[in-house]
């Protein structure tokens, strides 16, 4: 098989909402980033290994971003899209920089094993790692839970900090064994997370049916029994009420899933979102304030904020 590989060349401050959109909405099945500012950085961890950037070969300008697709996809349509979401990003006050595009066709030999080389094992904290399918780990401690995944084409590896801004939230909010639902599970990471975690039991939902097929795969390779997988839009297509809902989905939608929140929730109940751009932040705890909910913790890496919430106390 032949790769279509699009390279965009731009300011780094549209690199996580880029990445994250050609991978969740315009499906792209790998994706490769370089940044100035790394080599920066790499250069300056050990000023004796005088690391000079003009040595390096082809240093991108600020951020050079790669997308891979299949050979099929619709490459101008793609990048009109591509075009039309930088626009729009640059409408939110986000500095593009001087943005260049090329495309490339490419041959797949090595691209399973290639785009292996980005995933690797996970340590995110004491009690959980994620150990993607094909690594081999032990872990320091042996009661550490492991999430093995294959992210397949679904978004949800583990190393998007929006993903880790839920783990983080629900080790705190997963104090006792939980119904849980998980709202746009794309790989199942957080719906594996929440039962190796202790829920009682876990309903995954997702609108795409990519992610439904990658989350049962990686439900079943780590032979978890208390999860169910549906394809589902937001909370509409469900009647249960659960004690934890979480939702690492961009602010747009959670804006959209907030009034139905009350009607799914458990007495008691926790909330948990990610996904959510710093400027976008007013707009969520507007909503969340008008449907009767306060923010009980809030955190934030890089751009991206995550909530732990809950209903405002009487
Ligand atoms: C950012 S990914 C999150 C994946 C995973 N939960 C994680 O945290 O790594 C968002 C997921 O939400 C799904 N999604 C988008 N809109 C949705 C909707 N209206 N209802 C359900 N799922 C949706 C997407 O298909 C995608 O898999």
């Amino acid at each position: 098989m032949k790769l279509l590989a699009i390279r965009i060349q731009a300011g780094h401050e549209i690199e996580d909402g880029l990445a994250y959109y050609l991978q969740n909405d315009l499906q792209a099945v790998g994706l490769e980033s370089r940044k100035r500012s790394d080599f920066i950085a790499e250069g300056q961890k050990n000023d004796s290994s005088l690391v000079e950037l003009d040595d390096i070969e082809n240093l991108p300008e600020d951020l050079e971003l790669t997308a891979f697709f299949d050979a099929k996809a619709n490459k101008e349509e793609l990048l009109e899209k591509l075009n039309n979401k930088i626009k729009e990003m640059q409408g939110y006050g986000l500095d593009a920089g001087h943005v260049e595009i090329d495309t490339r066709y490419i041959a797949d030999e090595d691209w399973n094993t290639a785009w292996q080389k980005y995933y690797h094992v996970i340590d995110f904290s004491r009690n959980l790692a994620i150990v993607p399918e094909w690594e081999d780990y032990q872990p320091a401690f042996p009661d550490q839970k492991l999430i093995r995944l294959d992210p397949g084409l679904a978004f949800g590896t583990g190393g998007h900090t929006t993903t880790q801004l839920v783990l983080l939230a629900m080790e705190r909010a997963m104090t006792k064994p939980l119904s849980v639902m998980d709202v746009g599970t794309g790989s199942g990471i957080l719906a594996i997370a929440a039962s190796l975690m202790g829920a009682k039991n876990v309903l995954a939902t997702d609108i795409s049916d990519e992610a439904v097929t990658a989350a049962q795969e990686n439900i079943k390779l780590n032979g978890i029994d208390n999860i169910t997988v549906k394809k589902a839009n937001l909370l509409k297509d469900t009647d249960q009420s659960f004690d934890l809902i979480i939702a690492n989905i961009l602010a747009e939608i959670l804006l959209d899933l907030i009034p139905d929140l009350d009607d799914h929730l458990n007495k008691n109940g926790q909330v948990i979102f990610s996904g959510i751009d710093y400027k976008q932040l007013p707009k969520i705890e507007k909503s969340l304030n008008e449907n009767g909910f306060d923010i009980k913790m809030k955190m934030q890496e890089k751009r991206w904020i995550g909530l732990l919430i809950g209903r405002k106390d009487k």
